[in-house]
């Protein structure tokens, strides 16, 4: 099938190139002329595992193109909208500029018969909205949420553990189940319902994902004052299946480009339909989060005597996960800037996320390595848990350093190694 991408970031550089290794011909858009000539040439303009062996091979078979000229839609049947939905600048709730430009610079280049498919997240009654608009071209719209992850986006987009259409007409189900035939295997769910269930399912995900992980570490919270260890507790609740291990991972908290903002455009609308108790909880969800972050700034503060003021800290991780470059919201490269503003000498460094997170914060110090991070370090926070900061030889470590005083945000480190080799460790939640 012939289709077009119009916004190529984290989702839609993705989903264009793993769409044309799924055998479509597929035509990304996106205003950004730096990113539209990065992919052009085959290369990635992010860091995501998986995604520069797509767009070469691709790129070298001609499956796959790339431009910022919207009108090079013009005769490709099916067109996702895959743009930022960010936070509002004046409040809490979804930015829909970029949702609401790209539709309008869609609609000179649609025919009759064609498919406009929302990808982006978006506050429920959007759809309805936007479908108004569609219909007197003759195409139609229908809304596709996505779930895949950063760092597993490839994977997620070739093989999604579901698939939610939400529409009006069996054509529309009809085209979409054709897009994704290969993607999906004979026991892949696919939900076929309307807007705003489409929409709803996707913002309810987030805020379970997100609802999940607070309460973890609100149990962290209760752990630090009771001397139990939440990592213990994740273990034993996460053994009943009705619960499960997973996003059970006490720490400093979520980021990212979805999750924070997610939940306060949800929140938002709720309100704006004069339903804002019924997800009020997701106010704490937030609240318990930020305040997570509050708490490795005062452990570093608390193991350094009182005060982190011209004291030298290293910071471990700026992305917000692992397997990304992505800086958005994140905690750990929040944490780095607090710490700088509370006048401590901040060294940070990340496999991936250095170059964002200069860009963005500049006043901060970049090591150029880990060994250069580590170097001198009075306090050393694990920020994000990358594997090359999960597998660190506390013996050897502690060498580097100039006081052996670690704060693990994520505790992934095994606090009776690293005392036995001489560390005050300090995990959250945990004894
Ligand atoms: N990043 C992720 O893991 C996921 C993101 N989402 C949702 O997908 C949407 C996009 O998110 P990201 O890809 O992370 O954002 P992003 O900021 O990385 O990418 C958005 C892209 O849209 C482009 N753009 C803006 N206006 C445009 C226009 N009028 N025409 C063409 N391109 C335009 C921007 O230049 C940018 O490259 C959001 O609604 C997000 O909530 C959903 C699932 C996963
Ligand atoms: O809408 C989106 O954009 C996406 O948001 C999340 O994906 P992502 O933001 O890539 O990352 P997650 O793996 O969900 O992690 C989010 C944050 O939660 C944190 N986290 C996760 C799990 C956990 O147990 N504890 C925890 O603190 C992570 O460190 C990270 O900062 C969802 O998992 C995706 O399904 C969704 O499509």
């Amino acid at each position: 099938m012939k289709m077009s991408v119009i916004g190529c970031g984290y989702l839609g550089a993705v989903h264009a190139a793993a769409m044309a290794s799924l055998g479509h011909e597929v035509v990304g858009i996106d205003v950004d002329p730096a990113k539209i000539e990065s992919l052009a040439a085959g290369k990635a303009p992010f860091y995501e595992p998986g995604l520069p062996e797509l767009l070469t091979e691709n790129h070298e078979t001609g499956q796959l193109r790339f431009s910022t000229d919207v009108s090079e839609v013009k005769g490709y049947g099916i067109h996702f909208i895959g743009v930022g939905t960010p936070q509002r600048r004046d409040g809490a709730g979804a930015d829909l500029t970029y949702v609401d430009a790209a539709v309008e610079g869609l609609l000179p280049h649609l025919s009759p018969g064609d498919l406009v498919v929302g990808k982006s997240t978006v506050p429920v009654g959007t759809a309805e909205r936007l479908a108004t608009l569609i219909e007197p071209t003759g195409a139609e719209l229908a809304w596709n949420p996505e779930f895949l992850r950063e760092g597993f986006a490839v994977k997620d987009t070739i093989e999604p553990d579901r698939l939610v259409y939400g529409v009006r007409s069996q054509r529309a189900v009809d085209l979409l189940d054709e897009v994704y035939a290969q993607a999906m295997s004979h026991d892949t769910p696919r939900i076929v319902t309307d807007y705003a269930t489409a929409e709803l399912v996707k913002t309810a995900a987030n805020a379970f994902l997100a609802t999940k992980i607070s309460f973890i570490n609100a149990m962290a919270e209760i752990a630090e004052s009771t001397g139990a260890d939440v990592t213990q507790l994740a273990d034993a609740i996460g053994h009943d299946v009705r619960i499960g291990r997973k996003f059970l991972n006490a720490g400093v908290g979520f980021g990212g480009g979805c999750l924070p903002k997610d939940i306060r455009a949800f929140a938002a609308r709720a309100e704006e339909i004069g339903r804002g108790e019924s997800v009020a909880f997701l106010k704490e969800v937030d609240a318990i989060n930020l305040r997570r972050r509050q708490r490795v700034i005062d452990l570093v503060k608390e193991v350094l005597g009182g005060s982190a003021y011209q004291r030298r800290v290293t910071v471990l991780g700026l992305a917000f996960k692992p397997d990304s470059d992505d800086i958005r919201d994140s905690p750990a490269l929040d944490v780095a800037v607090q710490l700088h503003g509370l006048g401590a000498d901040v060294v940070a460094w990340d496999p991936q996320a250095v170059d964002n997170a200069r860009a963005a914060h500049p006043q901060l110090a970049f090591a150029s390595g880990i060994d250069e991070a580590l170097e001198g370090a009075e306090a050393v926070v694990l920020a994000t848990e990358w594997p090359q900061f999960r597998d660190l030889d506390p013996a050897s470590t502690a060498a580097q350093v100039a006081s052996p005083v670690v704060i693990d945000g994520r505790n992934v480190l095994d606090p009776e190694a690293w005392r036995a080799a001489g560390w005050t460790y300090r995990g959250l939640g945990r004894p």
